[in-house]
């Protein structure tokens, strides 16, 4: 049986919650990172593809060089459905990613229309009159207006799309929404024929994102945060391709230490580490500032940070973290370049990773997307069998190459404040 729907992430984390979705819904996911080299091993069955980028933060021609490559290898694998996954808080650049891709992405399909839709109400993430809430706060009021790489300071999306993008951005209202799927069909041809190529779509709540799903089985591109996917499986049932009705989640045990590398600067993960200390986990810090200054200084803070971490890990979880205040990381940005504090921070905690797993740690959690990028391909895994969630968003994971081992890729933004110490208890 052919892949029924293939998604392009822009992100590593953002690609582990589209994929615990997809098998929250029933459908047997695998998450591929990069682009695959060949077709998928016979003896790996898969409903879903997800094929995890790095493309949020690049140059906007490489994402679009990318995302189309994935596109070539999902469409050979005889997907029928297109999904270009990004942020549920849209983080991009006025240059894009998210604009370019999509227009590529259309282009190749010959495709005359998309919508565009971030929300994730289960995380707060809801847009009405186009406008993103995160929580009860519009967007730009959020954390994220301080992110480190992508600071997003305006909350309307059709605004925000329209400078990434030469297509025409429109909006379906939300009680168009509310009206349904044959509402929400009437609206897209309408705005078709009005010449709107590209239409940000409000959504509220579950109930909506299921109507959009409906209403959007014969798009052949959506582009997305994760939310659209809960109404996905729910359309590959009706046309007779999805049988499995209960989530997809078997996963198998991975024996060995356990730690926590955390890169995200986000509230939520600040407050998550706070609260893993507080429970009487041993914590590192490794400080921006120590990783230049000479050849082996990320060496050094390495080596340190292993030279802590190697006594402990037998008798428990470690976590080593980079995060700081926004205020700090300001600081630290001002000091070394915000490109390239992410870079070595991104280095520093992928070799930290590194070393880790060559100590046993079979059971890793990474917070932050670009850290979970840097991490994963540091351990050479190429590609992910997605299990349980921990938290909405947050799925663990098993990586499907090498030795086993269990990888709980957490966005930054998502979790419960007792994230880190919870995830432990839902391993088999
Ligand atoms: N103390 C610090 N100073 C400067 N940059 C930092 C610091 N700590 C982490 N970083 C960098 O900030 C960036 C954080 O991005 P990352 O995607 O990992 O987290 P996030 O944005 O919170 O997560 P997500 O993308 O999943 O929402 C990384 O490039 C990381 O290297
Ligand atoms: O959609 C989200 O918020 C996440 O999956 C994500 O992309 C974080 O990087």
């Amino acid at each position: 049986m052919s892949i029924m729907l293939g998604c392009i992430a822009d992100d590593f984390t953002g690609a582990t919650d589209l994929a615990g979705m997809l098998v929250q819904g029933g459908m047997k996911t695998v998450q591929i990172i990069g682009i695959p080299q060949g077709p998928l091993p016979s003896n790996i069955d898969a409903d879903a593809v997800v094929i995890a980028l790095k493309s949020r933060t690049n140059p906007a021609q490489e994402a679009v060089t990318d995302s189309l490559a994935a596109l070539k290898w999902l469409r050979s694998a005889g997907c029928r459905q297109i999904y270009f996954k990004y942020c549920s808080t849209f983080d991009s650049t006025d240059q894009g990613n998210i604009g370019p891709v999509t227009d590529a992405l259309m282009q190749a399909l010959d495709t005359p229309f998309t919508i565009a839709c971030p929300a994730f109400p289960e995380n707060g993430r809801t847009i009405f009159n186009g406008y993103l809430f995160v929580g009860d706060m519009l967007l730009e009021e959020s954390g994220m207006r301080h992110h480190p790489l992508t600071p997003m300071t305006d909350s309307n999306l059709v605004r925000v799309l329209q400078r990434q993008t030469s297509s025409r951005v429109g909006l379906i209202g939300h009680q168009i929404v509310k009206a349904g799927v044959q509402a929400i069909r009437q609206r897209i041809a309408q705005i078709k024929a009005d010449g709107i190529q590209i239409a940000v779509i409000d959504a509220t709540s579950n109930e909506d994102l299921m109507q959009i799903g409906q209403a959007c089985a014969d798009l052949p591109l959506l582009t997305a945060g994760s939310g659209v996917a809960l109404g996905l499986p729910q359309n590959f049932r009706e046309q007779g391709l999805l049988t499995r009705q209960d989530a997809a989640t078997s996963l198998p045990p991975t024996p060995g230490l356990r730690a926590i590398v955390c890169g995200s600067c986000s509230q939520a993960s600040q407050a998550q580490l706070a609260d893993i200390a507080k429970k009487g986990v041993p914590s590192y810090a490794i400080d921006p500032l120590t990783l230049t200054g000479s050849d082996h200084a990320l060496d050094d803070a390495v080596q340190a940070a292993m030279a802590w971490a190697a006594p402990l890990l037998p008798q428990g979880p470690v976590v080593v973290y980079a995060t700081a205040s926004a205020i700090r990381v300001k600081a630290i940005q001002e000091a070394l370049g915000t490109e390239r504090a992410g870079a070595l921070v991104e280095a520093a905690l992928a070799a930290v990773a590194q070393k880790l797993v060559a100590q046993g740690v079979r059971q890793l959690i990474v917070a932050g997307g670009e850290t979970s990028g840097a991490v994963v391909t540091a351990l050479k895994i190429s590609s992910l069998r997605i299990g349980p969630q921990i938290d909405p968003g947050v799925p663990w994971t098993v990586s499907l190459d090498g030795t086993p081992i269990s990888l709980a890729l957490k966005s930054g933004n998502f979790g419960n404040v007792d994230f880190f110490s919870k995830a432990w208890s839902l391993l088999p």
